[in-house]
Order: C-alpha cells, then structure tokens, then sequence
C-alpha cells in the first residue's frame, strides 16, 4: 500500500482530475482505493469526534483555548513511529521494492512548504478552538460547514478546481446554510455566555473555515510542485512536519498563556475527575491526528476538494451527535441550516454522478483501459 506513489511527470497538470488520474495510472487500483477510504474512514473519526471531544474539555471545566489547539496536533509522534515502522518495513524488501534504505524521502522544497502550512495550520487551530470554546458543537459544526466554498474557491486560484454547475450550486447553499445561523444566535448562545463572547465565537469560527479552506488547497499544490515523487510514506512525512511546526506555534501560545501551570489545576478542579482529565486531553490528540491525517491523505489519493466535500458531508453527524450526548437546543434555524447542508450535499453528488457516468460511457467507447483509475477519483465517492 506504501507502495503508491505520484510520478514526477504527474505534477503541474492541469487538473486535480488530471493529476490523480496521471498519479494512479502506475500503482494498483485496488490499493489506491483501498487507502482513499482508510484516509475516508480516519477523516470521519476525527470529523465527528474531534469536535465533541474538545467540547467535552470545555463544559466540564477546562478554559485553556491554547492547550485546546495544541492538542488539534500534538499527536504528532504517532506518525514518527508510523514511519520507523515504516521505515524497518522498507529495509527488510517485504513491502516494497525500491527505495527501500532512505530515511527521510522530504525534499527541502517540501519541507519549507510544510512548516508554512503547519504555522498556518496552528493558527487555525487557535482559530477553531476559540470558537468551539464558546458555540455549542452542532453551531460550530455548521458554520464549518462554509468551509467548502472556502475550499472551492481557493482550489480554483491554486490548482485551477474544475466546477460543474452542481458543485457551485452546493457550496451556495453549504455557504448560506451557515450564514442563516449566523442571523439567529440568541437562542443557542450557552448559559453565562455574553452576546459579545458568542460573536467573536462566531467570527473566529468563520475566520478558521476560511483558513482551513486555503490550507488544503495549499496542500495539494505542495504535491503538485514537489519536484519528486509523491508517495504514501512522503505524505505521513508532510503531515509530521506540519503538526510539528503547528504543535511548536501552539506551545508558544500556552508558554505565554501560562497553560502549563494552570493543567494540574485544572485537572484537579476537572469535574469528570483527575484521571479523567487526562483521558479527555489523550483523546482530543488522537482524534484530531486522525483528522488530519485523514484530511491530508485524502487530498494524496484524490483532491483537496472532496476532502472538504468529506468534513462537510459528516458535519450533521456531529450536529446530531452534540444534540444527544451534549443535550445542545436544536432550534429551527439549526434545521433550515441542517436541510440546506444536506440538499448541498445531495446537488454535490447528483453532480459527480452524473460526470462519473459520462466518463464512463465516453471510456468504454474509447475502449480505454483508463475506467480503472478514473473509480478511484473524487468523481467515485
Ligand atoms: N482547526 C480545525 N480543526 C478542525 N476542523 C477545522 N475546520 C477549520 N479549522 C479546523
């Protein structure tokens, strides 16, 4: 499965299609789309736990926003032995046949592009953790919801995203469907909370989808333009390099907060209790790690768009989620955003259908031994 890997040749086409449809013409299908749904299934994971498990941090007594979004990536060190494992693997010729002895596949170009985006991405997890701090979860889950037209728009600046009319129509009404909630707030704002605490919840919500939206396009152009074959094992190497130097952001954020002193406290005064403290915060990083991992896998095996099209899909199972285990009020705003979501979902995938089944009849006609790859594309989720 390590074993798939993006030609050189493959990078600066034109298209994300055409990048993964040239990526996949040299390693076995079944692997290929074997590993898209292992990243499918680690992106759902972190999609709909994550969330709830920073919440569960918060309502019962935690308030460190820095030591939240340290934690989005602080699992880092799980991929390290993913690698040496990897790595071990590798020397002993059982899983691959070439370049079996390198250590480290990363190139300094890549390198440089993933401590930007790592950077980028620890600010986006303080981003995200001031919001999920002060929203409900199923609020939080919603306005992410806008993260797609995020995504579209800035995978269409940096790597030229195709549209169809069916993809525009879902990020207009995934974009409007967070927009609606944002015009009816004083009914989900939590006990305690000022209207000025939830607001800038709100913002910084926002703010985060909007950079989230740019990192994974950012991460697709960093394949794109490596200058060198892209394999598994350099993707698990690209995401340690980020959640390290997004990890390093965060730690400066909790050192000047004072976090480190306040986290025996903390767990002390946690309401679950001491060890269960721990727990919650052991949690949160293995969670999250699985959606990044998750996130930037499946920009690897297909694209950056359908791994926002992914976040989005799963964003009412985490609604759904917080309403039963968090007893969070689910108000009629929340559901015309709930049913505009899903109705952007559906347009999405009636689109991609659709595209999918011409290619397909355009493929047999050509007789073309290319229907293979083009299943394991974006176009076949
Ligand atoms: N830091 C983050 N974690 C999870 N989902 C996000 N969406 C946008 N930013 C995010």
């Amino acid at each position: 499965m390590i074993e798939i890997q993006k030609p050189p040749e493959a990078i600066g086409t034109t298209t994300t299609t055409a990048a993964a449809t040239t990526m996949a013409t040299t390693v076995n299908p079944s692997a290929k789309r074997a590993l898209l749904i292992l990243n499918c299934i680690l992106l759902g994971l972190g999609n709909c736990g994550g969330p709830l498990a920073m919440r569960l941090y918060f309502i019962h007594g935690g308030n460190r926003v820095w030591l939240s979004a340290f934690l989005e990536t602080a699992g880092w060190p799980f991929i390290l032995i993913v690698l040496i494992i990897l790595f071990f693997i590798r020397r002993r010729g059982t899983f691959t046949t070439h370049s079996g002895t390198t250590i480290v596949h990363m190139r300094p170009r890549v390198f440089f592009a993933a401590v930007v985006i790592g950077l980028l991405t620890g600010l986006d997890d303080y981003l995200y953790a001031c919001g999920v701090a002060r929203l409900p979860v199923s609020t939080t889950s919603l306005i992410i919801a806008s993260q797609l037209g995020f995504t579209a728009l800035f995978a269409f600046l940096l790597v030229k995203q195709k549209f169809t009319p069916y993809s525009i129509n879902a990020v207009m009404l995934l974009t409007v469907g967070a927009a609606v909630l944002a015009l009816h707030t004083s009914s989900d704002r939590p006990n305690g909370e000022s209207k000025a605490e939830y607001y800038k919840g709100f913002f910084l919500t926002v703010a985060a989808a909007a950079l989230y939206g740019l990192v994974l396009p950012m991460v697709e152009l960093t394949y794109k333009k490596a200058k060198q074959a892209i394999t598994y094992t350099l993707v698990l190497e690209i995401q340690m390099v980020m959640c390290l130097f997004a990890t390093v952001f965060c730690t400066i954020g909790m050192i000047i907060n004072n976090d480190f002193k306040v986290i025996p406290r903390e767990a002390r005064n946690y309401s679950l209790g001491k060890t269960e403290f721990y727990i919650v915060l052991c949690v949160n990083a293995i969670l999250w790690q699985c959606f990044f991992l998750g996130a930037i896998g499946v920009v690897f095996c297909a694209s950056s768009m359908l791994s926002g099209i992914i976040i989005a899909v799963l964003l009412p199972v985490t609604e759904a989620l917080a309403v039963v285990f968090y007893k969070e009020p689910f108000k009629v705003e929340k559901g015309v955003s709930l049913v505009l979501s899903l109705w952007g979902f559906t347009s999405y995938f009636y689109g991609e259908y659709r595209s999918t089944k011409r290619t397909k009849n355009k493929t047999r006609t050509f007789g073309d031994q290319s229907i293979e790859l083009r299943e394991i594309n974006s176009s076949s989720i």
